[in-house]
């Protein structure tokens, strides 16, 4: 029988039983093995675990790009409730359009687009008005003021990323997913990331769900949930860089 944990209202993601596994038989991986959790609204949450834990698996299902092969994923957005698992390819699409912003390697910039056009994306598909005070102030903290009109093939590694940090914070999402946001960067400029990220928390209200590696950038969330062989093994709350980096160590043997 599956139970259900309460779903506080104050969620902005509520994710049940989650399971997913990749092949079968003796050559079988599972990624998820029935992991719950629950992320509260306006709240930044960092995901840490040793490589090969499932955070990755775990936050293209949280975001919708793959689907588990049992459980279920609620985002909880200002016009009610939307089980991600189970819509239509449609729907889902437009559901992640309007709600969730991502920050993720594999899942870039349209390459025909200006970096200018890419972080406008979102909203002009959805049909919303952009914030052009917002596009300017996080595009100059971001460094890229003088980079708006050229394609991400011409663009750095870093830059494209810093592009998809800006189309993140300026469609204005209910929740945004960020794998190793500043995994490519230098430290000011990491730095800077993490400082717009906080602010989409602190500022707008809204969630920020990020795996990292990096103590550092975690201990600037507001918890960190640890990852091991698929689950979650606990929730700390505000936990220092040193306590973090302590229990990596020990995760790892
Ligand atoms: N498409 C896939 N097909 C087969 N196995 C996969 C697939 N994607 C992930 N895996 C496997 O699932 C497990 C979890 O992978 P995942 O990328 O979620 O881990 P991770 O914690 O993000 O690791 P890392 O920190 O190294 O990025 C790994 O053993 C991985 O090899």
């Amino acid at each position: 029988m599956t139970t259900h944990t309460p779903v506080a209202a104050l969620d902005a993601v509520t994710a049940e039983h989650l399971s997913k596994t990749y092949g079968t038989g003796d050559a079988a991986v599972r990624p998820l093995r029935d992991l719950s959790l629950r992320i509260p609204n306006a709240s930044f949450t960092a995901i840490m675990g040793p490589s090969g834990s499932g955070k990755s698996t775990l936050m293209h299902v949280l975001a919708g790009l793959d689907a588990p092969d049992s459980g279920e994923v609620i985002l909880h957005t200002a016009e009610g409730p939307v089980a991600l698992t189970g819509l239509s390819d449609k729907t889902l699409t437009a559901a992640r359009r309007d709600h969730i912003g991502f920050i993720f390697q594999a899942y870039n910039l349209v390459p025909a687009m200006t970096a200018e056009e890419n972080i406008l994306l979102p909203a002009s598909l959805g049909g919303r008005s952009v914030d052009r005070n917002l596009l300017h102030t996080v595009t100059r903290r971001l460094g890229l003021t003088d980079r708006l009109h050229h394609r991400p093939a011409e663009l750095s590694g870093g830059q494209q990323q810093r592009v998809a940090v800006a189309r993140a914070l300026v469609s204005r999402p209910t929740v945004i997913f960020a794998d190793e946001p500043t995994g490519n960067l230098d430290s000011r400029t990491g730095a800077e990331v993490m400082a717009l990220l906080r602010t989409a928390v602190d500022e707008f209200s809204q969630t920020v769900v990020m795996v990292t590696h990096d103590a550092a950038a975690a201990a600037q969330a507001d918890r960190t949930v640890m990852l091991a062989d698929g689950h979650v093994t606990e929730t700390l709350e505000k936990p220092s860089a040193e306590h973090l980096a302590a229990r990596m160590i020990e995760a790892a043997h």
